[in-house]
């Protein structure tokens, strides 16, 4: 059995493959070409802290495979990442275990790539130059999605929020130095962050009061909303208000874990509108562009399987050169 570490996979990602192998996992959501088996959360009694198993199944030549990820989550980790992710990829003949990868690092760049993709096909006029992204949440997170962003688009400003303003400067510096650039912006207030951005995102663990309102938003902004507490918790809470929902589009992942974990939207009069696949696939037409789109993302365990399958097979190329 092998054992791909984080420092491993490190050397093996790229965005152009991980949004290659998320966009298939998202078209098959929709085409009947994964499983559709719900995630289960289990808590340690009287905690925040959870686990969640995510088994899945993708059919793909390129991507597919038969991998459940395990994932912990302690709100409460200060000296470490309060994700801690390993996939299990399994032989899909014999249903032996093939590989066990580190997980974290993949959750990063694939959320970050479903963003994108969601992006990429609900907001078409992003190609326009002249275009704003702000990013709330400066966590691993909102980090993955800030490298994303950058390698995916041309935005003319880049603007980060982060309840910790530190975490925000030094992201920021961090992000302007590598790419030799002066758009990553930071900014302390919150209204001022999210008002004329053209796209935004929330990559935060939800607090009780929700981070974004629908009086700061611009006419056809586009949303990723990333930031989700686990559907066992009795303290459900979104990024985003109610008044965003109920003057929304809002695409999702995969219905049925949208039915099982979104249930609360429906309440708030959101309009729930396709599988982002639904759209690739141009069995639905996205938005109109007046409109504000929503991809309440959740992760799919197909995404993971996606990539696990483009990880294996990167490094088991890479080692049979170096015994060549
Ligand atoms: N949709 C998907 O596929 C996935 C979603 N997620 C979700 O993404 C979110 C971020 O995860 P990750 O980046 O790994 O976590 P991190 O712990 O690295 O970052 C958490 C972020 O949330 C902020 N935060 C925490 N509490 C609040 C609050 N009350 N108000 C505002 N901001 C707050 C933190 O700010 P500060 O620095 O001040 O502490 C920090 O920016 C989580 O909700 C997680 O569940 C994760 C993986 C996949
Ligand atoms: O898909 C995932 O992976 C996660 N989804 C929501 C919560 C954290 C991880």
């Amino acid at each position: 059995m092998i054992f791909i570490s984080e420092a491993e996979i490190a050397s093996l990602l790229t965005w152009e493959g991980t949004l290659k192998a998320t966009e298939a996992a998202l078209k098959a959501a929709s085409n009947g070409t994964s499983a559709k088996t719900q995630r289960l959360y289990t808590q340690i009694l009287n905690t925040p802290k959870w686990m969640i198993t995510m088994p899945g199944y993708l059919e793909d030549s390129k991507y597919g495979g038969w991998a459940c990820k395990t994932l912990t989550g302690n709100p409460q980790n200060v000296n470490g990442p309060t994700l801690n992710a390993n996939i299990m990829l399994f032989d899909e003949r014999s249903g032996a275990l093939k590989t066990v990868l580190s997980g974290t690092e993949i959750t990063n760049w694939r959320t970050a790539a479903a963003s994108a993709v969601a992006t990429k096909y609900l907001h078409s006029r992003v190609s326009n130059p002249e275009k704003v992204l702000s990013i709330f949440g400066c966590g691993e997170i909102g980090r993955a999605h800030a490298h994303c962003f950058y390698n995916s688009f041309e935005f003319i400003e880049i603007r980060l929020w982060n309840r910790t303003l530190q975490k925000a400067q030094k992201l920021a510096s961090e992000l302007n130095e590598k790419y030799n650039t002066t758009k990553f912006r930071v900014f302390e207030n919150k209204e001022a962050c999210a008002r004329d951005a053209d796209v935004i995102i929330t990559a935060t663990s939800p607090g009780k009061v929700p981070l974004i309102k629908y009086e700061w938003l611009k006419e056809g902004v586009h949303i990723n909303a990333t930031g989700v507490v686990g559907s066992s918790l009795s303290d459900k809470t979104f990024e985003l208000d109610r008044e965003i929902y109920k003057h929304s589009e809002v695409y999702v992942d995969n219905w049925p874990g949208a039915n099982a974990e979104l249930g609360e939207l429906t309440g708030f009069g959101a309009n729930m509108k396709a599988e982002v696949g639904e759209v690739i696939l141009g069995k639905i037409a996205g938005p109109d562009g007046k409109q504000i789109s929503v991809f309440q993302s959740l992760g799919m365990a197909s995404e993971d399987c996606a990539m696990a399958r483009l990880i294996y097979d990167l490094y088991m190329k890479k080692q049979q050169k170096n015994t060549h």
